[in-house]
C-alpha cells in the first residue's frame, strides 16, 4: 500500500519505474537511473552502498524520500544483499533532514502525503532485515540524524563541523513521538530529554560520548570502517540477528503503525498553524542570511 503510494508520487514526479529498478541492479556496476539515490552494489560481498545525491544538502524532499523508499524495498526483497551502508555522495553534508520547503506554504493534502513518506522511510529503515550502517560523512541534523539513528551502527567522520542531533526545537517545531522513541532507544531517557528540549547538535567527540554514534574515525576512513563493521555483523547468522533486531525494535514501530493516520493528522494540523509556518519561514530566512 505504501509502496503503491510511493510509486504514485514517483510517477507524478516523472520518474520511470523501469529505470528506477535498474538503479538497484546487482551486477557490481554503479547504476544512476535513479536521480537522487546512487547504489553501488557488491553482490559478491552481499553489501550495497546507498549514496544520497540530492543537492545542495540532501534534504528529504518528497521525491528523494520516495526514491529512497523504493530503493530500500528493492534491496530488502533481493536476497543477494544482507547489508547496506548509507552515506552521502557529497562529503560535508550527510543530510539536512526534512526539506523545509515541503513543510512551508503547501496545502494539507501535500503535508499529509509528505508525512506518510517520512513515516514510511523510518519504518523501512528501523526494522529492515538487512544490516544497516550509517557512514556519516557530513552534518546530520534532525531528519538526517533520525535516518542514522534508525541504522544498526553509526560511524561519524571526525570533523567539528559534522554535528548530529535532533534540533527540532530550534526551529520552533517538535520532534514527534517516534523520533523521540528512536533517540531514547539509542541514548537513554535522561540524555534524550536534555538533547530534545535543547535541540542539541553534537560535534563528534560529544556525539560519541552520549552514544549518538558508535565510532568516530578520520574522515578518509568512514567508508572502510563501515565496511569492516558490516563484515563483522555479516558473520552472525541472519535469522538469529533478524529475530533479535525485531525483538528489540518492533514494539517501537508497532506504536507508530497503530496510530499512523492520527500521527499524520497531528502533523498536518501542527504544521498548518500560522505560528509554525512563521517559525519555519524565519528559519529558512536565517539560513539564507547566514550566507550573505
Ligand atoms: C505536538 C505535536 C507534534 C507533532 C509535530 C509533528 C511534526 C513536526 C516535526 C517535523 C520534524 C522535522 C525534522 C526535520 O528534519 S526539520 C529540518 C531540520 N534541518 C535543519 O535544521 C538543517 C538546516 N540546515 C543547516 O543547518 C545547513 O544548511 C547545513 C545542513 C548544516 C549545511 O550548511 P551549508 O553547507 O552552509 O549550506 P547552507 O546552509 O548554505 O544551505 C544551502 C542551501 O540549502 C538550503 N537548506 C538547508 N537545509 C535545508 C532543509 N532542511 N530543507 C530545505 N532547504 C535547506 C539552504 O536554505 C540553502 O538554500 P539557498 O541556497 O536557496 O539559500
Amino acid at each position: 500500500m505504501a509502496l503503491v503510494a510511493a510509486r504514485g508520487t514517483l510517477l507524478r514526479a516523472g520518474v520511470r519505474l523501469g529505470t528506477e529498478a535498474a538503479a538497484c541492479g546487482r551486477n557490481g556496476t554503479r547504476r544512476s537511473a535513479s536521480h537522487r539515490v546512487l547504489v553501488e552494489p557488491d553482490a559478491a560481498a552481499g553489501i550495497a552502498t546507498i549514496k544520497f545525491k540530492n543537492p545542495p544538502v540532501n534534504s528529504l524532499t518528497l521525491e528523494f524520500l520516495t526514491e529512497l523508499i523504493i530503493c530500500l524495498e528493492k534491496l530488502e526483497n533481493d536476497k543477494t544483499f544482507r547489508g547496506v551502508i548509507l552515506t552521502s555522495n557529497s562529503p560535508g553534508i550527510f543530510s539536512a533532514g526534512l526539506d523545509l520547503r515541503e513543510m512551508c506554504g503547501k496545502n494539507p493534502a501535500h503535508y499529509a502525503e509528505y508525512w506518510r513518506a517520512v513515516q514510511e522511510l523510518w519504518l523501512k529503515l528501523y526494522v529492515s532485515n538487512m544490516i544497516l550502517v550509517a557512514a556519516i560523512n557530513g552534518a546530520s541534523p534532525a531528519g538526517g540524524c533520525l535516518m542514522s539513528l534508525s541504522c544498526d551502527y553509526r560511524v561519524l567522520a571526525d570533523n567539528p563541523r559534522y554535528k548530529v542531533g535532533l534540533n527540532e526545537t530550534l526551529l520552533g517545531i517538535v520532534a514527534p513521538f517516534w523520533f523521540r522513541d528512536t533517540l531514547v532507544n539509542t541514548i537513554g531517557h535522561r540524555a534524550s530529554e536534555r538533547a530534545l528540549q535543547l535541540g542539541l547538535l553534537f560535534p563528534p567527540a560529544e556525539a560519541l560520548q552520549v552514544g549518538m554514534v558508535d565510532q568516530v574515525v578520520p574522515e578518509d576512513q568512514v567508508h572502510s570502517t563501515a565496511l569492516s563493521v558490516i563484515t563483522q555483523w555479516l558473520a552472525i547468522p541472519d535469522h538469529a540477528r533478524q529475530l533479535t533486531k525485531s525483538m528489540m525494535r518492533k514494539a517501537t514501530t508497532d506504536n507508530l503503525i497503530k496510530q499512523r493516520e492520527a500521527d499524520i493528522q497531528n502533523f498536518v494540523s501542527f504544521i498548518s498553524r500560522d505560528s509554525i509556518q512563521k517559525s519555519l519561514q524565519m528559519y529558512i530566512e536565517k539560513l539564507k542570511q547566514k550566507k550573505s
